[in-house]
């Protein structure tokens, strides 16, 4: 379960059911919910799994990452990396048998581009790692919807580049917190190499964008008054604490606490709050 990174998972999950709301425009078949939900946590436990393993050496080193199953002695490597090998198989064929092909190789897709774009090719190299990574935890929004119609359509696209946008402020509060366990062991995440200025900005730039593009779906037609009412409200509450992070990047320097981590935790009220709506919205139109 620990290798799994559980907890991650619950919020990916939040991003794929509703969506299958909104590609059914209503209650989608609770049997393909399941099934999906299901598939979308072996994958994303698969994918998290295999990033324990590559990532054993520097989670050893990191105080936030020391307790992992790998460090801690508790699993061994090769059953770390069987473990993630079979959970990735095993949630390709679950999801080509019981939901669609389609479905099946987006979630793969999703699984091999964290493991080998982010975790072994852009986390160690650059600062844009998270924003490129960031691609990963964007599929389960199209493969909610690819589970009900199996295509794609500019809904679940809107949707993909909102967590796109949302996954730089999301992560960079946190690793402002850290920055020196990453420094140490030579990850070059934005905070390790830009100070917190010139991270607060981007991550206001960020956010305006997020917030834009989540606007977007209801002149589309795809969702109606109430979605837009709560992407307003909690857009706007999102903006003012970005902004708020930012001035107190700008008066660091006098001793002003940096208080990051507050916006750490709004971005996971906010994707379940702003998903929440998806899911409702069609009840309400
Ligand atoms: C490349 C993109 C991302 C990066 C680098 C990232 C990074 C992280 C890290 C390092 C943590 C702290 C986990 C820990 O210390 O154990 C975290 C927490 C979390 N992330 Fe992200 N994340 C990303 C994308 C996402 C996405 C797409 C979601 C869900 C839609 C998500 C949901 C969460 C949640 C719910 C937590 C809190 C977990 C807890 O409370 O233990 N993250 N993230
Ligand atoms: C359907 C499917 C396979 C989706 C994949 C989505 C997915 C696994 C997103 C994970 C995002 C995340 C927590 C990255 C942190 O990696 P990190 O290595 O920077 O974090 P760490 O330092 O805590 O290990």
């Amino acid at each position: 379960m620990a290798l799994t990174k559980p907890r991650i998972i619950e919020l990916l999950l939040i991003t794929t059911v509703p969506v299958m709301f909104l590609a059914e425009q209503g209650v989608p078949d609770l049997k393909l919910v399941l099934l999906t939900c299901v598939g979308g946590y072996l994958s994303a436990g698969g994918a998290n799994a295999l990033n324990m393993y590559i990532d054993r050496d520097i989670d050893a080193l990191m105080d936030r990452t020391s307790q992992r199953p790998l460090v801690t002695g508790m699993v061994s490597p090769v059953e770390c990396l069987v473990f993630g090998i079979t959970l990735a198989v095993v949630s390709t064929l679950l999801f080509g048998l019981t939901v669609n092909w389609f479905s099946a190789w987006l979630s793969l897709g999703a699984l091999l581009f964290y493991v080998v774009v982010y975790t072994m090719i852009l986390k160690r190299r650059t600062s844009q790692n998270i924003v490129w990574g960031g691609i990963a935890g964007c599929l389960p929004v199209l493969i909610g919807w690819s589970a009900v119609t199996n295509s794609i359509s500019w809904a679940p696209v809107i949707l993909f580049l909102v967590m796109f946008f949302w996954t730089p402020p999301h992560y960079w509060p946190l690793s402002m917190k850290v920055k020196d366990d990453y420094a140490r062991v030579g990850v070059p995440m934005l905070p390790v190499i830009a100070s917190n200025k010139v991270v607060a900005k981007q991550i206001v730039i960020y956010s305006w964008v997020m917030v834009v593009v989540s606007l977007l779906l209801t002149p589309l037609g795809y969702t109606g008054w109430f979605y837009t009412a709560v992407a307003l409200l909690a857009g706007g509450m999102w903006l003012w604490e970005a902004h708020g992070l930012q001035n107190r990047a700008k008066a660091e320097a006098t001793g002003t606490k940096l208080k990051e981590m507050r916006l750490f935790h709004w971005s996971i009220t906010y994707v379940s709050v702003l998903f929440l709506a998806v899911a409702v919205d069609p009840f309400l139109r």
